[in-house]
């Protein structure tokens, strides 16, 4: 589904990405984990078009990435949460969702359908799919409360479900439990892992190991910009390079634990 072939980034003479290569295939659910700074957010930036690559390229379903802007990207069936969490926060939760769906509005002419039956059949199909995928993040109960009001870990889930309005096929998730507590990552586990099963393919970056090794079933490791390992859960666990790199730091794993992220 996606493929990253020899992908470098450069930022002066920082070599963020070294000759990356990576593919995705359809179904199910990736990791890519690595110690602060490896470039994980990086490889969003280039697979989403906000940072155009140094060198290499970037396929989804066969077409190249290259050039495209982030709107066409979306368009093609990519979507992604942020790190640092982006809603409008003086809006209902529905209307966030919303949002993420006008991408998606067959309005057409705008001026001439603004008040036809039309437009208002779109706006009634796109206020009952956000309503149902505020259900899939279980915040459905919520909808018209401002976004301002949401705990951290409810907005990082409102977050997932604007992501969604944009019908994607590959949903990009960037430390999707950062700041969450235990329980909200818990419910967060089986709401991904039910979202995978009706088909979209997920590929998350996460600091978390027991949320990261708990759901996905195929992981990579990016260390100073280049893939030093990629396996299941186990042999990622058990692979001595990996260890070396990032698992092993005690006092990380420890910080970890206490605060659900790093910085
Ligand atoms: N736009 C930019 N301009 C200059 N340097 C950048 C830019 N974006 C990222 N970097 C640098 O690239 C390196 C990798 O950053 P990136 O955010 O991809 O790492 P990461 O693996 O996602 O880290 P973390 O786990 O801390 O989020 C860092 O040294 C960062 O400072």
């Amino acid at each position: 589904m996606l493929r990253l072939d020899t992908l470098s980034r450069h930022f002066g003479g920082l070599k963020v990405l070294q000759d990356v290569n990576l593919e995705i295939p359809q179904g199910g659910i990736f990791g890519l984990i690595g110690p602060n700074g490896a470039g994980k957010t990086t490889v969003f930036n280039l697979i989403t078009g906000l940072l155009p690559p140094t060198s290499g390229r970037i396929e989804f379903n066969g077409q190249n990435l290259a050039g495209r802007t982030p709107h066409d990207i979306t368009r093609l069936g990519i979507a992604r949460t942020f790190q640092n969490i982006r809603l409008f926060k003086d809006m209902s939760l529905l209307e966030n969702v919303m949002v993420g769906f006008h991408a998606q509005l067959k309005y057409g002419s705008l001026g001439l359908l603004a008040s036809s039956g039309l437009f208002r059949s779109e706006e009634r199909r796109a206020r009952a799919r956000a309503q149902e995928l505020l259900s899939w993040v279980k915040l459905d109960h919520k909808a018209s409360d401002k976004a301002d009001n949401l705990s951290y870990g409810e907005q990082r889930k409102l977050e997932l479900a604007r992501a969604l309005a944009t019908n994607p096929k590959l949903l990009l998730l960037d430390e999707p439990v950062a700041g969450m507590n235990s329980s909200e990552k818990v419910e967060l586990m089986v709401e991904i892992r039910n979202i995978s099963a009706r088909g979209y393919t997920i590929f998350m970056i996460e600091h978390d190991m027991r949320f990261v090794m708990g759901l996905c079933q195929d992981i990579a490791v990016l260390n100073f910009g280049r893939i030093i390992a990629r396996g299941t859960p186990d042999a990622i666990r058990n692979d001595p390079q990996v260890i070396e790199a990032y698992l092993g730091r005690e006092e990380d794993e420890a910080s970890l634990d206490a605060t659900g992220a790093t910085a």
